[in-house]
């Protein structure tokens, strides 16, 4: 079978696939073809009676009591055990807990502070297209701590020989960038970081659950990530933070409240901080939304991301090959990665009408999404995008671009 067998070659893959009950996991709408995992992940079938359980039981009857008898007060690290293997981390090691931008600020001031010993080592290198909320939050550190800190953006990964030096405090990257899928050779890009005495923090928010991530093995110093997406938690759902083992004790933050003390219960005046993972904890969780990020993670019990990865590869290989031979009369450009060593779990495409195509196609129950400047974006999530979803999608795309049904004057949401 090849793909000049249409849609029926498809389906065979779908018979073949052994990751193709997992998608009974999960709540999708009759009609929906569901590109945008990426965003905001799909709803484990599990998290509506997790969700009845935790507000009828553990608070609706048990109350306080709930923080010991429940777990509700370890759920942070228990949760976090759970996470560690899909990103290459030890137990304790990860603790699931307040959002990717806060935890962003605990690692990036925990870097600083690492490498305040050495007063020439005042710039962060990250890149210009890393997703905005990264920047944001290094120039809101280097702003308040007025020090002298620089934040240096690079345009492509290839200058980052270049400008790491005995300057360089932090060089904080996207594993998997947002709007493009390229994805970094961790262990590589890490072992010259640390060649140059920098450290290397990694923002995980499109890698974990969507491809596999070696940690440890790559001698990374810190990494954050989101739940919602590929972990498919929830809406808003907490995200994580990594610490390995070797930088614990120097891991030194300044949102430290009362979670991430030694003996939070003893009620003292004065912040000394937790021995282990959990001094990267600032406050109470929201219990619900906490709760359910489990929902998602039982999930990945049953495979693993190797499986994953090799679904998630073939997935956007057949994507990009049907949108280029289907849609050829386009002006279809891809920015996504060909070669399978730098490409994430999607395919984007820059159109100059992409913001009005996405818009079409979701009217027809294909969502993806769009970025600027121009991108359409499509994420793959293998636990539960079927090859049958690929085929579809890139039929009403050709669809909506041969008829040219689509609205340039669109209405621009909030949310694009
Ligand atoms: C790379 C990256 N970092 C961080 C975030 C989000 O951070 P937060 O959950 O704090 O809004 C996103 C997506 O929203 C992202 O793509
Ligand atoms: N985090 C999001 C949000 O709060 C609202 C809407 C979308 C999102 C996203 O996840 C965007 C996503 N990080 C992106 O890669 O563009």
């Amino acid at each position: 079978m090849t793909l000049a067998h249409g849609r029926a070659a498809c389906e065979q893959l779908d018979q073949q696939d052994p990751l193709a009950a997992l998608r009974d996991e999960f709540i999708l709408p009759d009609g929906v073809i569901y590109l945008d995992g990426n965003s905001l992940g799909a709803r484990p079938k599990a998290s509506l009676q997790r969700a009845q359980e935790v507000i009828a039981q553990e608070w609706g009857t048990d109350l306080i009591k709930s923080w010991n008898k429940a777990g509700w007060f370890d759920l942070p690290s228990t949760l976090g055990n759970q996470l560690a293997p899909l990103i290459g981390a030890q137990a304790d090691e990860v603790v699931v807990t307040d959002s990717t931008s806060i935890n962003l600020f605990k690692a990036i001031s925990a870097a600083l502070q690492m490498q305040s010993g050495d007063a020439q080592r005042k710039v962060i290198i990250t890149e210009r297209s890393n997703f905005p909320t990264d920047i944001y939050v290094a120039e809101g550190i280097t702003r308040w701590l007025d020090r002298g800190y620089q934040i240096q953006l690079i345009d492509t990964p290839d200058e980052l020989p270049q400008v790491i030096n005995e300057k360089t405090a932090l060089v904080m990257l996207t594993h998997v960038n947002y709007r493009t899928g390229y994805l970094h050779d961790m262990r590589a890009v890490t072992a010259l970081i640390h060649q140059h005495g920098a450290l290397a923090l990694w923002d995980l928010a499109h890698s974990a659950g969507a491809v596999p991530v070696e940690l440890n093995a790559a001698q990374a110093d810190f990494a954050v990530g989101c739940t919602y997406k590929y972990l498919n938690g929830g809406p808003g759902a907490p995200a994580f933070i990594w610490v390995p083992q070797r930088h614990q004790a120097a891991f030194q933050h300044p949102l430290s409240g009362w979670w991430g003390h030694a003996s939070p219960f003893a009620m003292q005046p004065h912040f000394e901080p937790t021995a282990n993972i959990r001094r990267a904890l600032c406050g109470t969780q929201p219990m619900v939304s906490l709760a359910l990020v489990g929902c998602g993670l039982d999930i990945f019990g049953q495979t693993t991301m190797q499986a994953i990865r090799k679904k998630s590869l073939a997935l956007t290989d057949l994507f990009i090959a049907l949108v280029e031979s289907q849609c050829a009369a386009h002006p279809l450009e891809l920015v996504t990665p060909r070669s399978h060593q730098q490409r994430g779990s999607q395919a984007s495409f820059h159109h100059p009408h992409a913001y009005a195509i996405i818009q079409a196609l979701i009217e027809r129950g294909v969502i993806g999404d769009y970025r600027e400047p121009g991108i359409m974006r499509f994420g793959f999530t293998p636990l539960y995008v079927r090859y049958v979803d690929v085929w579809d999608a890139v039929a009403s795309l050709r669809d909506i671009l041969d008829r040219e049904d689509y609205d340039l004057h669109a209405k621009r949401h909030a949310v694009t």
